[in-house]
């Protein structure tokens, strides 16, 4: 977390103001928030990035390298278009999703891992963050399995013993009775997240003066979790409570964040002006955030911002996020070209995985 962005509630604050806690690799901090109703962001809050360069020559490479690199240094959030993700795979994932969350909490249990936290978690199981809510939400999350990766799934006898001694040992089976095919869907588009997720720290390697490839080996067999999440409907009920979050306001871990969300708006983000407004769906696009690894990484000229979901509206709303990060055992510092002598490293390397685990092991409340 940045210094500057923590502030403690002082008697000063203003009263439309108030105190939100949240968790950060270094333990608990809280932030002055506003508490006027959500508008939908503008477009210099949260900008539109035209990716089709990404796919051009160097110098069109260096051009969206330098929009994403501006909106990753100013808001830690942007929409991306022409992506390159086949809207098919996309379309044909959702679908899986909405067929799977109908199915009875009988049968979704079953996906239930005995030996991480991934698999299925009904509603109201979690509670992302501890001065909220539980998150009204069921999720399906599974991790990286180089046997997902085209880069490495057609010779797995390959991969290195130390990488597969990593990997949670589920014995979960995806295949919920009566949706033939899940696990082949999900992973039509997680291959392409993964590909696209390559794509962009490449771009982000460029944006910070690196080798374009810079990142390519430490994201051999990366940090790539993926979920498929439901915020049910409110229907013709009434609110019990106007402050239930969806998912409680955090930041996220890892490098990047590509997030395909349907037409129910929900996803909240932090602005510059500790308001929050609405990242509404927009056709054919995703939403990219920073994570807090790499802000620590570029000394925090990259910005993980704090988002949520508030999910009050009368239809269920489905969102599809994908969770990319470093080789779990890559013990990374600042990057180079984000020192110089009056810009010293602000941390310590460390690998992503002993930080999270700091993170996750923080109590349900800071103590006093
Ligand atoms: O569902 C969404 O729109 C956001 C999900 C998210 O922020 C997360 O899972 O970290
Ligand atoms: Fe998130």
């Amino acid at each position: 977390m940045a210094p500057s962005a923590i502030m403690t509630k002082s008697a000063s604050a203003p009263s439309e103001f108030k105190s939100l806690l949240l968790r950060t690799y270094d333990g608990f901090t809280t932030r002055n928030v506003s508490t006027a109703p959500a508008r939908d962001c503008t477009t210099d809050e949260v900008p539109i990035i035209d990716l089709s360069g990404m796919f051009g020559d160097l110098n069109a490479r260096k051009k969206v390298a330098s929009k994403v690199l501006n909106a990753a240094k100013t808001n830690g959030f942007f929409y991306i278009k022409n992506h390159g993700i086949p809207q098919e795979a996309t379309l044909a994932a959702h679908q899986k999703a909405k067929e799977f969350f109908k199915l009875p909490v009988s049968e979704k249990g079953k996906l239930t891992s005995d030996v991480s936290s991934y698999g299925y978690h009904g509603l109201y199981t979690r509670q992302v963050n501890p001065s909220q809510s539980k998150d009204r939400k069921e999720n399906f999350s599974f991790h990286y399995d180089p046997g997902f990766d085209p880069a490495h799934k057609s010779h797995l006898a390959t991969v290195p013993q130390h990488v597969k001694d990593h990997l949670p040992k589920d014995s979960m089976i995806w295949a919920p009775n009566g949706i033939p095919e899940f696990k082949e869907t999900i992973l039509g588009h997680y291959e392409q997240c993964l590909a696209t997720a390559r794509r962009l720290i490449r771009i982000i390697a460029l944006g910070l003066d690196l080798p374009e490839d810079y990142f390519d080996r430490l994201t051999s067999y990366p940090g790539a979790d993926f979920a498929l999440v439901f915020y049910p409907g409110h229907g013709e009920d009434k609110i019990e409570d106007p402050e239930e979050v969806g998912l409680g306001a955090h930041t996220d871990l890892q490098i990047l964040t590509l997030l395909w969300q349907d037409e129910n708006k929900g996803l909240q983000v932090l602005n510059n002006n500790h308001e929050w407004v609405f990242a509404p769906s927009i056709p054919g696009t995703l939403v990219v955030n920073i994570g807090d690894f790499l802000m620590r990484l570029t000394n925090n000229q990259l910005k993980s911002t704090v988002h949520r979901v508030i999910q009050h509206g009368k239809t269920d709303r489905y969102s599809m996020p994908f969770f990319f990060g470093f080789n779990f055992d890559e013990k990374l510092g600042v990057l180079p070209t984000c020192v110089d002598e009056n810009n010293p490293p602000k941390y310590e390397p460390a690998t992503c995985g002993e930080l999270i685990a700091k993170r996750l092991a923080l109590g349900a409340k800071p103590s006093s």
